[in-house]
C-alpha cells in the first residue's frame, strides 16, 4: 500500500498532468469562440490581465475585438461584454442561462459561505433571497428608510465640516453608511466611529470579499490543493478559510439572535430581520430552514452595501473637485427651491432634478464597480455568429458601457444635464447611468437604498458646504485604487461651510 506522502505526490502529479492536457486542449478554442487577444499555451490570457484597473484593458479589447471579447485563463473560457446590446441579449433576455456565479473552491468548500446571496448559485434559494430583498428593499419599502438616511448623512456632512483631511471624511461617511445598513437590517444604530459591531462586521466582510477576488488563491486553479491537511506547509489558505467560516457563522448568528430575542419579548423595532420573522398574525416564524435563509440574507447586506456606497460618495467629491461649476449649479437650484431656512430631505428629490441628475452622473461617470460581479453560462449561447460556450464566465464591462460615446456623448465629461429633459425639469428615461448596479436576475437589490443614501449626502452637502482644491492639489485627476470597488486613493480638497447660518442649521437637527 502507498504511504500517504507517495499517494499524495501521485495525486499532485496526476492532477497537474490532467490540468496541462485540459488547458493545452482548451488553448485552442473552437473557431466560433468570440475573438480576443492572442494567448500563450497553458496560461492563455492570464499574463495580459492586470491586477488593478483591468476594466481599462478590457475596454481597449472591447474597442479592438468587438462587444464580446473571448478570453481563456488556464483553459477556463471567459467573455467580456462591452455594449448595452450584448448585456441586454446575454444577461437580460437569456437570464435563465446566465445567472449563476462561478463556483469558487474557497467560497464553497473551504469557507462554506456559498449561502451569501451574492455568491450563491442555487437558483431556488436565490429566488427566496430575491423575494426577501424585493419585500424589504424595493422602491416603495426603501422609502421607509429615508428618515434614517437623512439623519445619518446630515451627521456625516457635519462631521466632515469639522475635520480637515480626507481620511477623517472617509471615517465619517463609512460610519454613516454602515449605521444606515445596521439600522435597516437589525435596528442597530452605530453611534461612534469605532463602534465594535461595525468594526467586526467590516473586518469579516473584507475577508469574504477576498475569498471571491480573482487570482487571490492558487487553489482556484489547482483545485486538488483543497485536500491538503490543515497542518501541511502551504496550507495557510485552509487555516485562513476555517477562520473565515467561523467568523461568518458569528456574523450571521449573533445580531440575528438579538433581534429574535427582542421579538419574543415584544421589544423589537421594525427592521429587515424582524419583518421577515414576524408573520401577519404576529406569530414568530419557527422554521429552522427559513430562519437560516433570513440570517444569510441579512448578513450579505452589509457586504454589498457599504464599500460601494461609500466609494460613490467619494466619487461625488472627486467630481465636484474637477468640475466646480456643477456644485454652483446645484447650489443655485437648491437656493431657489429649498431656500436657506430648512435642510433638504429625500422628499425633495422630485423638485431638485439637477441634484437627482447629479447623482445619476456620479454613478455613470466613474462606475465604482467597473466590472460587474461575474455570472456563468449554463449552456452554449450564440451571439452574432459566435458561440459563448457553456461554463464561460461572463463579465459585464460596466465601465465600457458607461463610457460608450454612442450612448453618452463626450462620456469623460461630468455633465448631469445629460440626464435632464430639454426644459431641465425632469429626468429623462432610457439609458440612465445605472449600469454600475449590474444586470438581469442578479441586478443589485440595494440600488434604491444606495441612490437614496447618495442623494441624502449630495443634497445635504450642496445645501451646507463648499469645496475647493487643497494646497497639495496639482489640478489633475486623483488616482483610483482600481480594484473590484474603484475608489479614489486621495481627495486633495478643502471642505468648508457655505455660511455660519448653514452650519448652525445643520447642527440644529443633530442636537434634537
Ligand atoms: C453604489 C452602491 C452600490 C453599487 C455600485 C452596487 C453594485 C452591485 C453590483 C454590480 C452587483 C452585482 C450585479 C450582477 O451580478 O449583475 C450587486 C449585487 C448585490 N448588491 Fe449591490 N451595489 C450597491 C449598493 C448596495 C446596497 C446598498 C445593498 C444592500 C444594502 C446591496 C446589496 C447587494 C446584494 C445582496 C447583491 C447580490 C445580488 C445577487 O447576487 O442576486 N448593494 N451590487
Amino acid at each position: 500500500m502507498d504511504t500517504w506522502p507517495t499517494s499524495f505526490a501521485s495525486i499532485i502529479v496526476l492532477s497537474l498532468g490532467l490540468l496541462l492536457i485540459r488547458t493545452l486542449l482548451r488553448t485552442r478554442q473552437s473557431t466560433h469562440f468570440p475573438p480576443g487577444p492572442p494567448r500563450l499555451p497553458v496560461i492563455g490570457n492570464l499574463h495580459q490581465i492586470p491586477r488593478t484597473h483591468p476594466h481599462l484593458v478590457f475596454t481597449e479589447w472591447n474597442k479592438k475585438y468587438g462587444d464580446v471579447v473571448g478570453l481563456l485563463v488556464f483553459g477556463q473560457p471567459a467573455v467580456v461584454l462591452g455594449s448595452h446590446r450584448a448585456v441586454r441579449e446575454i444577461l437580460e433576455k437569456r437570464a435563465a442561462t446566465s445567472s449563476i456565479r462561478p463556483r469558487l473552491v474557497m467560497v464553497e468548500d473551504i469557507c462554506q459561505i456559498g449561502k451569501f446571496a451574492s455568491l450563491n448559485s442555487d437558483m431556488d434559494l436565490h429566488k427566496h433571497y430575491r423575494r426577501m430583498f424585493a419585500q424589504a428593499l424595493g422602491s416603495r419599502a426603501a422609502q421607509g428608510y429615508w428618515p434614517i438616511q437623512i439623519r445619518e448623512m446630515r451627521r456625516a456632512v457635519l462631521e466632515i465640516l469639522g475635520t480637515k483631511n480626507d481620511e477623517d471624511w472617509l471615517v465619517s461617511v463609512r460610519r454613516a453608511v454602515a449605521s444606515i445598513t445596521s439600522q435597516i437590517v437589525y435596528a442597530y444604530e452605530a453611534k461612534t466611529d469605532n463602534d465594535a459591531f461595525i468594526a467586526k462586521v467590516t473586518r469579516i466582510l473584507r475577508s469574504v470579499e477576498k475569498t471571491a477576488r480573482p487570482g487571490e488563491y492558487v487553489v482556484e486553479g489547482l483545485t486538488f490543493l483543497k485536500y491538503l491537511p490543515l497542518w501541511f506547509p502551504g496550507a495557510a489558505f485552509k487555516r485562513e478559510g476555517l477562520q473565515i467560516k467561523q467568523d461568518c457563522r458569528e456574523l450571521i448568528d449573533e445580531p440575528y439572535d438579538v433581534v429574535r430575542q427582542k421579538l419574543a419579548s415584544g421589544e423589537a423595532a421594525p427592521c429587515f430581520v424582524s419583518n421577515l420573522l414576524q408573520k401577519d398574525d404576529g406569530q414568530i416564524i419557527a422554521d429552522p430552514e427559513e430562519e437560516e435563509r433570513v440570517k444569510w440574507a441579512a448578513g450579505v447586506l452589509f457586504g454589498g452595501g457599504t464599500d460601494t456606497t461609500v466609494a460613490a460618495i467619494q466619487m461625488f467629491l472627486v467630481a465636484i473637485l474637477l468640475f466646480p461649476t456643477v456644485l454652483e449649479k446645484a447650489q443655485a437650484e437648491m437656493d431657489s427651491t429649498i431656500g436657506k431656512d430648512r435642510l433638504p430631505t429625500l422628499d425633495d428629490r422630485e423638485t431638485l432634478p439637477y441634484c437627482a441628475a447629479l447623482v445619476q452622473e456620479v454613478l455613470r461617470w466613474n462606475p465604482v464597480v467597473p466590472l460587474c460581479i461575474p455570472h456563468v453560462l449554463t449552456q452554449d449561447e450564440p451571439y452574432d455568429g459566435h458561440v459563448l460556450p457553456r461554463g464561460s464566465i461572463v463579465i459585464a464591462n460596466s465601465w465600457a458601457l458607461a463610457r460608450d460615446p454612442t450612448v453618452y456623448q463626450n462620456p469623460e465629461e461630468f455633465r448631469p444635464e445629460r440626464f435632464l429633459s430639454g426644459d431641465g425639469k425632469t429626468l429623462t428615461s432610457g439609458e440612465d447611468g445605472r449600469e454600475v448596479f449590474g444586470f438581469g436576475r442578479r441586478v443589485c437589490p440595494g440600488n434604491y437604498l444606495a441612490e437614496a443614501s447618495i442623494f441624502a449626502f449630495v443634497s445635504t452637502f450642496v445645501w451646507a458646504a463648499n469645496m475647493g482644491g487643497s494646497a497639495e492639489w496639482d489640478g489633475g485627476e486623483p488616482k483610483f485604487e482600481g480594484g473590484i470597488v474603484n475608489r479614489p486613493l486621495k481627495i486633495p480638497a478643502d471642505i468648508y461651510p457655505r455660511s455660519a447660518h448653514s452650519l448652525d442649521m445643520l447642527r440644529g437637527p443633530m442636537l434634537e
